[in-house]
């Protein structure tokens, strides 16, 4: 198990370069900012197969993404990767609460966006584990109908809760509906972390718009066909194919072997 001493260190003059991407001071009270941030590799791939958990970060952009961590109120997964990688969602970087710091200071909230009960967690995922230890906070489910009552007690329990929202026949959730909720919840901000099926949808010209800032990890590495991969439709408008858009304000920051893509979106006309 980890412990205080194994806590990770992000030095300032490497902060210094990411903190014009990271939410503002004084928030937007009608939206959160959206920070979309993931780890891919050069042919653009999150993980090895749908399912499979895939280290891409260096050890240098893997505390990066906790220091990410400790400057957003909430941190937001599709179901998909909550059940392929039982993940803590916590921040471990030092000073933060559980890692030295007070309370749950710097955690952010972790955010599960699963319409149809499809993530069977329990008393020992590791979300939870963490929660009850006061190494981070316990997750809220954002659902499309109402989950099993011995988990909703288990999310109770640990100081979790569940949103349900309403859906679509094909059980989606507008991106709008789930910012909205969030802002109701108090959140300013949001770091959305993946994976496929998140990531493309919010990249699609339908939903680029609502993103603030991408901080995107690209690892020296290719994985090979058959991956979880980054690639958002296009638009098409009078047969013609139109680019989603690119990235404006760009920064290019090398972390150890990695190197780490920053910038504001900018939708193609
Ligand atoms: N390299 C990286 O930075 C990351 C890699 N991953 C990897 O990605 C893979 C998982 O990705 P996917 O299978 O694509 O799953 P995913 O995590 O994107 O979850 C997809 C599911 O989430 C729900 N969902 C997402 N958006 C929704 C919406 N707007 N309304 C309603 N429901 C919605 C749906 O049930 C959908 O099937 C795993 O292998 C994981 O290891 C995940 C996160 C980051
Ligand atoms: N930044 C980053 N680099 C990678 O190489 C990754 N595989 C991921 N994955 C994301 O991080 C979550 C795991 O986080 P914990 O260490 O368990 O807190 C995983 O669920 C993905 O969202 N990210």
């Amino acid at each position: 198990m980890m412990t205080t001493r194994d806590a990770l260190r992000f030095p300032t003059s490497q902060s210094d370069q990411i903190d014009p991407y990271l939410p503002p001071s004084t928030s937007n009270p009608s939206k959160p900012f959206v920070t979309l941030t993931f780890a891919t590799s050069l042919d653009s791939q999150l993980s090895l197969a749908p399912g499979v958990q895939t280290a891409l970060s260096g050890p240098e952009s893997k505390a990066m993404t906790h220091y990410l961590r400790s400057k957003h109120d909430t941190i937001l997964i599709g179901v998909g990767t909550a059940v392929a990688d039982d993940p803590s969602l916590n921040c471990r970087i030092e000073g933060v609460g559980g890692y030295g710091g007070q309370g749950l200071a710097g955690q952010p909230r972790p955010v599960v966006v699963d319409p149809k009960g499809r993530w069977d967690f329990h008393a020992e995922s590791k979300v939870m584990r963490l929660a009850r230890e006061g190494k981070g906070k316990a997750p809220w489910l954002i659902t499309g109908s109402s989950i099993k009552e011995e988990e909703q007690k288990l999310l109770e329990s640990v100081g979790g809760k569940v949103l349900e929202l309403p859906c679509s026949s094909t059980s989606s959730i507008p991106w709008s509906a789930i910012l909205d909720a969030l802002t109701k919840e108090g959140a300013s901000s949001v770091m959305i972390e993946g994976g496929g099926v998140v990531i493309n949808d919010l990249l699609s010209s339908e939903n680029f718009r609502l993103i603030d800032s991408v901080i995107v990890t690209i690892a020296p590495t290719w994985l090979g066909k058959g991956g979880v991969q980054v690639c958002p439709k296009e638009r098409i408008e009078d047969g013609r194919r139109i680019p989603v858009g690119r990235l404006k304000g760009v920064k290019w920051v090398p972390l150890g072997e990695d190197v780490v893509l920053c910038g504001h979106p900018k939708l193609e006309q």
